[in-house]
């Protein structure tokens, strides 16, 4: 059913394989890089914790191997809490440690669902004056947005489903699940 873990009997089915997974941040970063090749600062990595965590650490590696030069910022920001559906207000837990004004800012993200999160956080990177702002997000929920977002580099349409792994929670586990999955229904019963 799935690829081994102690969490699998939760899981209904899988989404997207780890395999998938790092495929497509490989063909993501090297759309970056070359998009970016001339930047001469580098590029400012923004990732939105908690659920870009993993995201974040297997893209930015695989951009180590083209460049540019990146750094990095966290910033946390949560709006689901422990239910499947956006509380529609996006509070922020961290905020950026410095200034972002001037620099080429590629946001990380795990997930577009609705769409909420980061129309609130685009508005607020904007507001601080970077060159540029713009989003790669691993997963997006097409038919689920309401509000639209530029989001330039989209790493697979999923189903309007909520799913887990990969840094997807649902009150807080199932993150460390290499792979994206749908949980079977008694978890929800459970929960
Ligand atoms: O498009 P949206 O409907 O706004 O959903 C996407 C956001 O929701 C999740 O974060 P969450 O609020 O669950 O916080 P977390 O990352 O700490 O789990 C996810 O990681 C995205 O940041
Ligand atoms: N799973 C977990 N967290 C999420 C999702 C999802 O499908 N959508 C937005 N945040
Ligand atoms: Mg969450």
């Amino acid at each position: 059913m799935s690829d081994g873990s102690w969490y699998d009997a939760d899981i209904d089915h899988v989404i997207i394989s780890e395999a998938q997974i790092r495929e497509k941040t490989a063909e993501l970063a090297k759309q970056v890089s070359v998009d970016y090749a001339s930047v001469e600062d580098g590029l400012l990595l923004v990732c939105v914790l908690k659920g870009a965590v993993m995201f974040m650490a297997d893209f930015a590696r695989a951009l180590g191997r083209h460049g540019p030069s990146t750094e990095m910022e966290f910033m946390a920001v949560s709006s689901y809490g422990q239910g499947t559906t956006s509380s529609g207000v996006v509070r922020i837990l961290k905020d950026l440690d410095r200034d972002i004004a001037g620099r080429h800012v590629v946001v990380v993200e795990d997930i577009v669902d609705s769409g909420l999160t980061l129309s609130w956080l685009l508005k607020y990177l904007e507001s601080r004056s970077a060159a540029s702002v713009e989003v790669v997000a691993l997963f997006r929920k097409p038919d689920a947005v309401k509000v639209s977002v530029p989001v330039k580099y989209v790493g697979f349409d999923i189903p309007t489903e909520f799913v887990v792994g990969y840094g997807l929670d649902f009150g807080e586990r199932y993150r460390e699940l290499p792979y994206v999955g749908v949980l079977k229904p008694e978890v929800y019963a459970r929960a």
